[in-house]
């Protein structure tokens, strides 16, 4: 059932608030004046004007004035009326508390922030201080997007960053950027240093679900289209991101008298990281979930990949949003939802560090060694729960039973593990025993034995405290259920003494305990000598309802000993809770190796399954690709008759160069230039990961910046058409890409005119060759630019194989030395549908432009043009030369000189000309 499909029901019947009734009334004055409920309600909002304002009220929460008619517009519930305020009618829609997890859900998607204003007292002691007194509430939590804990608000395999960014001047007209982010599911914090020119690809790799910034910074037309692209922003007032107070806020928060211990940060990090912190004391109200400290992301630590290269390779999620389809996707096999947002991670940053990489590769190359103990390995992870999360529940004191229970398999099976892995060599699997076995032994055991197997989601249920775990609980237990057995037995007693064998004792809120017969049987128990025992409380359409002194005081026996019970259920959860988030550090530690561990073995899973192996990783220009495949699209086709078509990729720089090597692929549409291309890229990003790579063999030199340009889109939000973007793209990566780089061009220059396309592509080509000196692969349909590979030495074609069969074209997908003799695009066009009038009339079209091209060729270029560094050389100076001529020709004074001076003069003259071109 949908929310639009349940809500109307429920929002249009009249709530009867029977818990709230003089506040219903209250609420429901027509009169011109201000109801006591709706000046709290007015106070609440006015504190919090940016969020919907949740007001409970028995067992709804209600919206009034705008934020009823945004929430029931949103989430499709009706907005009804509900009384008047200052005379006009107040509009209300509301939502059943025992749903709002889902209605929450909704409306933070769409961007809302939402206040949850809850009653602070019993409606009962509201009563007591008179007839119109309101019940007191206050707002105990604000819901945002970057600040979610629960299960049923967040998705387990996706990590929830709130992230604040934070500006200083940093000279005349520079400013450092500072980037603070904490996933508060979680408790992982971390920052970073950014730049201007860094903040939409850092971004894009952080991946916020919402950004604080200060209105200041959110104003400024420059970066307006950096925030465009986030999905949430809250702009806050300019105090809270000063300098002055940020060191202090964070010594605080960690409970340290100075941070020198986290290590060092930049002050633009600082302020950002206490944005971070103030913003999580404000939207949970002072509760302090368990933050890790800060930690500063080393610079180039990570492979760098713009926002766009991002979104063309389709890392963690495809161009439409989704996971599947993504190298995410592909290459997930993760057991745990903490392996699977470490995953996402690491796929998001890969590293640029040589023995890092080859760390992760050591851990993996284990694994895949040892099947047995990956198995295992795998086998208990699947056990394991999700410990960060249930851990920041707790120390917002928003956890549950399942929660500690969480935490207690969690660390049990971690401390099975580490003795597993005690003998692993590789050394990230030794660190991740290393931490599992740091935690005490005595916190899981105690947790586990506390707990009953399966507990209640809601502590407040009770029952959820194991027996035999407390002697007290147990007593106290045992006279509440006794007190049961006695009801029980009394009522066997009442039958037998009335003769009445319908006789119940039956329970409910008002009577408590009662004796309930037909209305037939009820005069007997109205005479002697039964009298006595029963009074008469109620008469009902069928059944009639006596209670007895018995009962009255098994009431109260019982009543206290469930309470008993109770209460002291929730002192051991409170002592349980108070011993975990006294642990926190340890057990983060230790859900951090659980992942890891998880994203190690199920990487090593993937690498047997789909035969993925082990790179070579080196510090050279190397690029050797043996067999490599595309991890995605060979998935998809793994089905599919004839499969995927494994090839070869070398860019290495060769022996003595001082650059690696460009291949320009041509080849007809359909071949598969774009799927190579990308599994080159994709194979980098996995390597550099810590993945085994999908390849017969690869040796890869550790890539510092990753770009592509690949496919074509309009930006027309931004009024920039596909040509611009891609010239824009197209400009960042010649602007920007080193030595160490890889580059992926695809088809760059083909959204303008022949000539021009042809052109800059041809001289981006050269200035990769000459200037980057990068490792790349150039896809084109311009056929004349492979004509560039005889003066460009480290340039060389490759083409994807077709066959034609009966006219037809058959792509092999297989990429070979050499230049495609033709495009074949005709013959996909007709493969595509185009009617064959057209066909026919393309070929004639076809066949006219080649004999003029034959006329012409291409060759011409190469012989006349010179190459680019040539080109690019300044012209000459002409302007002293000219400078020169001018005073020598004042200095002639043609009547005082003789002929043979006049014809020196001349010659001195013609000397002094300045050479052009
Ligand atoms: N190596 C391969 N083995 C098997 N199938 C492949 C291979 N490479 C590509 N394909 C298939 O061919 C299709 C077209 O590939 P791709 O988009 O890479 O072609 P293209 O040459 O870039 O085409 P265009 O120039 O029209 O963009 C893919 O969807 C895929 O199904």
């Amino acid at each position: 059932m949908t929310v639009a499909d349940a809500c109307p029901a429920e929002t249009e019947a009249p709530r009867p608030a029977p818990d709230d009734a003089p506040e219903a009334s209250a609420a429901r004055r027509e009169d011109g004046h201000v109801t006591p409920v709706m000046a709290q309600f007015v106070e609440i909002k006015a504190a919090n004007p940016d969020c919907l304002l949740f007001y409970r009220m028995g067992d709804f929460y209600e919206l009034f004035f705008e934020d009823a008619e945004q929430a029931s517009q949103a989430l499709g519930i009706v907005l009804t009326k509900r009384g008047k305020h200052l005379g006009a009618d107040i509009p209300m829609c509301g939502v059943p508390v025992s749903r709002a997890e889902e209605y929450l859900h909704k409306l933070i998607a769409l961007g809302f922030r939402v206040a949850v204003c809850e009653q602070l007292e019993d409606p009962a002691e509201a009563r007591k201080r008179g007839s119109k007194s309101v019940v007191r509430r206050d707002v105990t939590r604000l819901v945002t997007p970057g600040t979610l804990t629960e299960d049923a608000l967040l998705d387990a395999r996706r990590e929830n960053v709130l992230l604040a960014v934070a500006r200083v001047r940093a000279g005349e007209d520079a400013f450092a950027y500072g980037l603070a982010f904490a996933d508060v599911s979680t408790g992982t914090f971390r920052v970073c240093a950014s730049s201007a020119a860094a903040l939409a690809a850092d971004l894009a790799r952080i991946d916020p679900a919402e950004v604080l910034l200060s209105d200041a910074l959110f104003e400024e037309a420059d970066l307006r289209p950096v925030w465009d692209e986030l999905p949430a922003i809250t702009p806050l007032p300019r105090q809270s991101f000063e300098g002055a107070g940020a060191e202090h806020r964070l010594a605080q928060y960690f409970g340290v008298a100075t941070l020198d211990g986290f290590g060092s940060f930049g002050r633009a990090e600082l302020i950002a990281a206490a944005a971070i912190v103030a913003y999580v004391e404000r939207t949970q109200l002072g509760a302090r979930p368990a933050l890790a400290p800060p930690v500063r992301d080393a610079d180039d630590a990570t492979l760098r990949i713009d926002a766009g290269t991002r979104i063309n390779l389709e890392l963690v999620r495809t161009t439409t949003g989704e996971r599947r389809g993504s190298l995410l996707g592909a290459v997930d096999r993760t057991v745990t939802s903490a392996g699977a947002r470490l995953l996402a991670r690491r796929l998001a940053e890969p590293l640029t560090d040589l023995s890092a990489i080859r760390g992760r590769h050591d851990a993996v190359g284990h694994l895949v060694e040892e099947g047995a103990l990956a198995a295992a390995l795998r086998r208990r992870l699947a056990a394991v729960p999700d410990l960060a999360r249930a851990l920041s529940r707790l120390s917002l004191g928003r956890g549950g039973p399942r929660d500690l229970l969480a935490i207690g398999q969690g660390l049990e099976e971690g401390l099975a593990l580490a003795d597993a892995l005690r003998a692993a060599p590789p050394a990230d699997l030794a660190r991740c025993a290393a931490a599992l076995a740091r935690c005490e032994p005595g916190l899981a055991r105690d947790l586990r034995a506390a707990l009953v197997e399966a507990p209640p989601h809601l502590r407040r249920d009770g029952g959820f405290i194991a027996p035999g775990y407390d002697a007290d609980l147990d007593a106290t237990r045992a006279l509440r259920d006794e007190s049961r057995r006695v009801v029980a037995e009394l009522e066997r007693t009442y039958v037998e003494a009335t003769g009445v064998r319908t006789l119940k004792i039956r329970h409910n809120a008002v009577l408590g305990y009662f004796v309930e017969v037909t209305a037939q049987n009820a005069d007997r128990l109205r005479e002697p000598p039964h009298l006595a025992t029963f009074t008469h409380r109620q008469t009902l359409a069928g059944a009639v309802r006596f209670t007895s002194p018995e009962l009255a005081a098994l009431e109260s026996r019982i009543a206290s000993a469930g309470e008993r019970a109770l209460a002291l259920e929730q002192a051991i959860f409170d002592r349980l809770a108070e011993r975990v988030v006294a642990a926190a550090d340890a057990i983060r530690t230790a859900a951090e190796a659980l992942a890891e561990l998880d994203v190690h073995a199920g990487l090593a899973r993937l690498a047997v399954d789909e035969r993925h192996v082990r790179p070579t990783m080196t510090a050279a220009l190397d690029f050797a690709i043996e067999g490599g495949r595309h991890p995605v699209v060979e998935q998809a086709l793994a089905k599919a008759k004839g499969g995927f078509v494994p090839n070869d990729c070398d860019l290495s720089a060769p022996e003595g160069a001082e650059g690696g090597q460009i291949w320009l692929v041509t080849g007809p549409n359909m071949a598969g230039k774009s799927t190579f291309l990308r599994q080159n890229a994709l194979i980098a990003v996995l390597a550099q990961a810590g993945a085994f790579v999908p390849a017969r063999s690869a040796r890869l030199g550790v890539v510092d910046r990753l770009f592509s340009r690949v496919g074509a889109a309009d930006d027309l939000a931004r009024g920039r058409s596909t040509f611009m973007v891609e010239m824009v793209e197209t400009a960042a990566i010649l602007n920007q890409a080193t030595r160490r780089s890889l580059v992926i061009l695809d088809e760059i220059g083909r959204g303008t005119a022949t000539f021009d396309g042809m052109s800059i592509a041809w001289a981006s080509l050269e200035h990769l060759h000459e200037i980057n000196r990068c490792r790349a692969l150039f896809a084109t349909h311009f056929h004349e630019l492979t004509a560039l590979s005889q003066r460009c030495a480290r340039l060389a074609n490759a083409t994807v194989k077709v066959a034609e069969w009966q006219g037809d074209v058959v792509f092999l997908h297989e990429v070979v030395p050499g230049a495609a003799d033709r495009s074949y695009g005709i013959q996909v066009a007709r493969l595509a549908g185009l009617p064959p009038a057209v066909i026919a009339r393309a070929k004639a079209v076809l066949a006219e432009l080649e004999a003029a091209e034959r006329a012409a060729p291409a060759q011409r270029l190469i012989d006349e043009l010179p190459l680019f560094a040539a080109a690019r050389r300044p012209p000459p100076e002409a302007a002293p030369a000219d400078d020169a001529l001018a005073a020598a020709l004042d200095a002639i004074d043609p009547d005082a000189l003789t002929p043979r001076a006049a014809l020196e003069a001349i010659y001195a003259l013609k000397a002094l000309r300045p050479r052009r071109g």
